[in-house]
Protein backbone atom coordinates (compact mmCIF):
# COMPACT_ATOMS: atom_id res chain seq x y z
CA UNK A 1 0.00 0.00 0.00
CA UNK A 2 2.94 2.41 0.72
CA UNK A 3 3.71 3.02 -3.17
CA UNK A 4 -0.04 3.72 -4.33
CA UNK A 5 -0.63 7.74 -5.21
CA UNK A 6 -3.33 7.95 -2.77
CA UNK A 7 -1.01 6.33 0.11
CA UNK A 8 0.27 9.77 1.41
CA UNK A 9 -3.68 11.58 1.36
CA UNK A 10 -4.66 8.38 3.07
CA UNK A 11 -1.71 8.26 6.01
CA UNK A 12 -2.32 11.87 6.82
CA UNK A 13 -6.17 11.91 6.38
CA UNK A 14 -6.79 8.85 8.75
CA UNK A 15 -3.91 10.27 11.40
CA UNK A 16 -5.63 13.78 11.54
CA UNK A 17 -9.18 12.14 11.84
CA UNK A 18 -8.69 9.75 14.98
CA UNK A 19 -7.15 13.12 16.26
CA UNK A 20 -10.09 14.67 15.40
CA UNK A 21 -12.34 12.15 16.48
CA UNK A 22 -10.77 11.93 20.11
CA UNK A 23 -11.16 15.42 20.80
CA UNK A 24 -14.07 16.32 23.27
CA UNK A 25 -17.44 17.65 22.69
CA UNK A 26 -17.16 20.05 25.45
CA UNK A 27 -15.72 23.74 25.70
CA UNK A 28 -15.86 26.36 23.50
CA UNK A 29 -15.95 23.95 20.27
CA UNK A 30 -19.62 25.36 19.29
CA UNK A 31 -20.92 21.47 19.17
CA UNK A 32 -24.58 21.29 20.11
CA UNK A 33 -25.91 18.17 21.13
CA UNK A 34 -28.64 17.38 18.77
CA UNK A 35 -29.67 13.56 19.28
CA UNK A 36 -29.94 11.53 22.29
CA UNK A 37 -30.78 7.61 22.64
CA UNK A 38 -29.71 5.31 25.54
CA UNK A 39 -25.98 5.69 25.35
CA UNK A 40 -26.19 7.66 22.24
CA UNK A 41 -25.35 11.27 21.89
CA UNK A 42 -25.46 13.36 18.35
CA UNK A 43 -23.94 16.51 18.21
CA UNK A 44 -23.33 18.86 15.23
CA UNK A 45 -21.68 22.28 14.54
CA UNK A 46 -23.81 24.55 12.63
CA UNK A 47 -21.68 24.85 9.31
CA UNK A 48 -21.97 26.70 5.52
CA UNK A 49 -19.38 26.54 2.77
CA UNK A 50 -19.85 28.75 -0.14
CA UNK A 51 -23.54 28.91 0.92
CA UNK A 52 -23.84 24.81 1.56
CA UNK A 53 -25.01 23.90 4.43
CA UNK A 54 -21.82 21.14 5.46
CA UNK A 55 -22.85 20.92 9.30
CA UNK A 56 -20.20 18.90 10.84
CA UNK A 57 -21.57 15.95 13.14
CA UNK A 58 -19.92 13.66 15.79
CA UNK A 59 -21.62 10.96 17.70
CA UNK A 60 -20.74 8.88 20.59
CA UNK A 61 -22.19 5.52 21.56
CA UNK A 62 -21.42 2.73 23.67
CA UNK A 63 -22.22 -0.97 22.47
CA UNK A 64 -22.25 -3.85 24.72
CA UNK A 65 -21.50 -7.35 23.47
CA UNK A 66 -19.37 -6.61 20.25
CA UNK A 67 -15.22 -5.44 19.86
CA UNK A 68 -13.70 -2.24 18.06
CA UNK A 69 -12.15 -4.75 15.56
CA UNK A 70 -16.11 -6.47 15.37
CA UNK A 71 -17.42 -2.95 14.41
CA UNK A 72 -14.97 -1.70 12.27
CA UNK A 73 -15.14 -4.65 9.67
CA UNK A 74 -18.56 -4.54 9.33
CA UNK A 75 -18.29 -0.58 8.66
CA UNK A 76 -15.28 -1.17 6.52
CA UNK A 77 -16.76 -4.50 4.56
CA UNK A 78 -18.47 -4.21 1.38
CA UNK A 79 -20.12 -7.52 1.65
CA UNK A 80 -22.33 -6.04 4.94
CA UNK A 81 -23.53 -2.62 4.06
CA UNK A 82 -26.58 -3.38 2.07
CA UNK A 83 -27.39 -4.30 5.51
CA UNK A 84 -27.23 -1.52 7.53
CA UNK A 85 -27.28 1.70 5.09
CA UNK A 86 -30.50 2.06 4.14
CA UNK A 87 -30.21 4.95 1.98
CA UNK A 88 -27.90 3.39 -0.14
CA UNK A 89 -28.82 2.67 -3.77
CA UNK A 90 -25.89 1.24 -5.39
CA UNK A 91 -22.73 0.74 -4.54
CA UNK A 92 -19.38 -0.56 -6.02
CA UNK A 93 -15.54 -1.52 -5.03
CA UNK A 94 -13.64 0.63 -7.85
CA UNK A 95 -10.28 -0.09 -6.93
CA UNK A 96 -8.81 -2.27 -3.96
CA UNK A 97 -6.11 -0.18 -3.22
CA UNK A 98 -4.74 -2.92 -0.50
CA UNK A 99 -6.12 -5.44 1.70
CA UNK A 100 -7.14 -2.64 4.25
CA UNK A 101 -7.76 0.38 1.87
CA UNK A 102 -10.71 -0.17 -0.78
CA UNK A 103 -12.46 2.45 -3.47
CA UNK A 104 -16.48 3.07 -3.21
CA UNK A 105 -18.45 4.68 -5.61
CA UNK A 106 -22.02 4.41 -4.22
CA UNK A 107 -25.29 6.25 -5.18
CA UNK A 108 -27.61 7.50 -2.32
CA UNK A 109 -31.45 7.01 -2.84
CA UNK A 110 -33.05 10.69 -3.83
CA UNK A 111 -33.99 12.71 -0.89
CA UNK A 112 -36.81 15.10 -2.25
CA UNK A 113 -36.64 17.67 -3.11
CA UNK A 114 -33.15 17.40 -3.88
CA UNK A 115 -31.30 15.37 -6.50
CA UNK A 116 -30.01 12.40 -6.09
CA UNK A 117 -26.24 12.15 -4.90
CA UNK A 118 -23.27 10.12 -5.25
CA UNK A 119 -19.83 9.34 -3.07
CA UNK A 120 -17.21 8.67 -4.55
CA UNK A 121 -14.12 7.74 -1.45
CA UNK A 122 -11.36 6.03 -0.21
CA UNK A 123 -11.87 3.77 2.59
CA UNK A 124 -8.89 2.41 4.85
CA UNK A 125 -8.88 0.59 8.24
CA UNK A 126 -6.37 0.33 10.92
CA UNK A 127 -5.49 -0.80 14.20
CA UNK A 128 -3.78 2.21 16.50
CA UNK A 129 -2.37 0.71 19.39
CA UNK A 130 -2.82 3.68 22.00
CA UNK A 131 0.90 4.99 22.73
CA UNK A 132 0.23 7.11 25.82
CA UNK A 133 -1.51 4.47 27.91
CA UNK A 134 0.20 0.91 26.39
CA UNK A 135 -1.83 -1.30 28.55
CA UNK A 136 -5.14 0.53 27.29
CA UNK A 137 -7.11 -1.25 24.31
CA UNK A 138 -6.13 -0.65 20.96
CA UNK A 139 -8.33 1.11 18.78
CA UNK A 140 -9.76 0.69 15.71
CA UNK A 141 -10.76 3.12 13.00
CA UNK A 142 -11.92 3.05 9.61
CA UNK A 143 -11.81 6.39 7.58
CA UNK A 144 -13.77 7.47 4.40
CA UNK A 145 -12.49 10.35 2.46
CA UNK A 146 -13.73 11.85 -1.23
CA UNK A 147 -11.45 11.02 -3.37
CA UNK A 148 -11.36 11.95 -7.93
CA UNK A 149 -10.86 9.07 -10.53
CA UNK A 150 -11.12 10.06 -14.09
CA UNK A 151 -12.62 6.56 -15.15
CA UNK A 152 -16.20 8.45 -12.80
CA UNK A 153 -16.06 11.95 -13.00
CA UNK A 154 -18.33 14.34 -10.86
CA UNK A 155 -21.76 14.98 -11.95
CA UNK A 156 -21.54 13.25 -15.13
CA UNK A 157 -24.64 11.26 -15.24
CA UNK A 158 -28.00 11.86 -12.90
CA UNK A 159 -26.83 12.09 -9.44
CA UNK A 160 -25.01 15.19 -8.06
CA UNK A 161 -21.47 14.20 -6.47
CA UNK A 162 -21.00 15.00 -2.13
CA UNK A 163 -18.10 15.43 -0.96
CA UNK A 164 -17.16 13.78 2.60
CA UNK A 165 -14.89 12.75 5.35
CA UNK A 166 -15.78 10.28 7.85
CA UNK A 167 -14.39 8.57 10.63
CA UNK A 168 -14.85 5.86 12.92
CA UNK A 169 -12.92 5.28 15.97
CA UNK A 170 -13.87 2.01 18.12
CA UNK A 171 -12.28 1.40 21.64
CA UNK A 172 -13.10 -2.36 23.77
CA UNK A 173 -13.09 -2.25 26.93
CA UNK A 174 -13.03 -6.24 28.90
CA UNK A 175 -14.22 -6.63 31.98
CA UNK A 176 -12.06 -8.84 33.40
CA UNK A 177 -14.04 -11.91 34.30
CA UNK A 178 -13.73 -14.37 37.01
CA UNK A 179 -10.48 -16.07 37.90
CA UNK A 180 -9.70 -18.44 34.96
CA UNK A 181 -13.28 -18.12 33.18
CA UNK A 182 -13.09 -17.12 29.60
CA UNK A 183 -14.30 -14.00 28.17
CA UNK A 184 -17.87 -13.94 27.11
CA UNK A 185 -19.70 -11.25 25.18
CA UNK A 186 -21.08 -10.01 28.13
CA UNK A 187 -17.83 -9.10 29.20
CA UNK A 188 -17.08 -6.70 26.05
CA UNK A 189 -18.14 -3.23 25.80
CA UNK A 190 -16.91 -0.83 22.76
CA UNK A 191 -16.71 2.87 22.74
CA UNK A 192 -17.88 3.99 19.57
CA UNK A 193 -16.78 7.81 17.80
CA UNK A 194 -18.36 8.38 14.73
CA UNK A 195 -17.63 11.81 13.05
CA UNK A 196 -18.46 13.33 9.57
CA UNK A 197 -18.50 16.18 7.40
CA UNK A 198 -20.54 16.21 4.25
CA UNK A 199 -21.00 18.84 1.76
CA UNK A 200 -23.98 18.27 -0.54
CA UNK A 201 -21.93 18.93 -4.01
CA UNK A 202 -24.98 20.38 -5.17
CA UNK A 203 -27.25 23.26 -4.02
CA UNK A 204 -29.75 21.92 -1.53
CA UNK A 205 -32.06 24.36 0.69
CA UNK A 206 -30.48 24.78 4.14
CA UNK A 207 -33.68 23.32 5.93
CA UNK A 208 -33.70 20.59 4.04
CA UNK A 209 -30.32 19.33 4.74
CA UNK A 210 -30.84 19.95 8.06
CA UNK A 211 -33.33 18.25 8.55
CA UNK A 212 -32.40 15.02 6.64
CA UNK A 213 -28.94 14.60 9.07
CA UNK A 214 -31.61 15.67 12.12
CA UNK A 215 -33.91 12.36 10.46
CA UNK A 216 -31.16 10.00 9.37
CA UNK A 217 -28.29 10.42 11.16
CA UNK A 218 -29.40 8.74 14.57
CA UNK A 219 -31.60 5.65 12.49
CA UNK A 220 -27.83 5.14 10.54
CA UNK A 221 -26.02 4.84 13.72
CA UNK A 222 -28.62 2.76 15.98
CA UNK A 223 -29.71 0.43 12.89
CA UNK A 224 -25.66 0.27 12.23
CA UNK A 225 -24.64 -0.51 15.64
CA UNK A 226 -28.02 -3.54 16.10
CA UNK A 227 -26.91 -4.98 12.99
CA UNK A 228 -23.36 -5.46 14.27
CA UNK A 229 -24.88 -7.17 17.39
CA UNK A 230 -26.97 -9.06 15.40
CA UNK A 231 -24.25 -10.20 13.30
CA UNK A 232 -21.58 -10.99 15.84
CA UNK A 233 -23.56 -12.91 18.66
CA UNK A 234 -23.14 -16.44 17.65
CA UNK A 235 -19.72 -15.70 16.15
CA UNK A 236 -16.68 -16.82 18.16
CA UNK A 237 -15.20 -12.88 19.42
CA UNK A 238 -12.67 -11.22 17.05
CA UNK A 239 -10.69 -9.13 19.51
C1 LIG B 1 -30.06 16.17 0.10
C2 LIG B 1 -29.47 14.89 0.63
C3 LIG B 1 -27.96 14.92 0.56
C4 LIG B 1 -27.40 13.80 1.40
C5 LIG B 1 -27.33 12.50 0.56
C6 LIG B 1 -26.35 11.59 1.26
C7 LIG B 1 -25.02 11.75 0.99
C8 LIG B 1 -24.07 10.96 1.64
C9 LIG B 1 -24.48 10.02 2.58
C10 LIG B 1 -23.49 9.19 3.29
C11 LIG B 1 -23.66 8.87 4.64
C12 LIG B 1 -22.73 8.08 5.31
C13 LIG B 1 -21.63 7.59 4.64
S1 LIG B 1 -20.46 6.60 5.49
O1 LIG B 1 -20.56 6.95 6.89
O2 LIG B 1 -19.21 6.76 4.85
C14 LIG B 1 -20.96 4.91 5.37
C15 LIG B 1 -20.87 4.36 3.99
O3 LIG B 1 -22.10 4.53 3.33
C16 LIG B 1 -21.45 7.89 3.30
C17 LIG B 1 -22.38 8.68 2.63
C18 LIG B 1 -25.83 9.84 2.84
C19 LIG B 1 -26.78 10.64 2.20
C20 LIG B 1 -28.20 10.48 2.43
C21 LIG B 1 -28.77 10.16 3.64
C22 LIG B 1 -28.06 10.11 4.90
C23 LIG B 1 -27.54 11.25 5.44
C24 LIG B 1 -26.94 11.15 6.69
C25 LIG B 1 -26.85 9.92 7.31
C26 LIG B 1 -27.37 8.82 6.68
N1 LIG B 1 -27.96 8.92 5.49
Amino acid sequence: AAKHRLWPEIDKVSTEQLHYARLGVGGAGGWQLFAEDGDMRMYRREEEADGLVVDPLKACHVVKGVTGHEVCNIFYSPEYRSGWEATLEDMTVVEKISDDTLVFLQTHKRIWPASQRDALFWSHIRRVSDDQDPDAHDLWIVCNHSTEYTEHPPNAGKCVRVYLTVCLVCQTFIDPPKEGSEITRDDITCKITYCSVVNPGGWAPAAVLRAVYKREYPKFLKRFTSYCIDQCKDKPILF
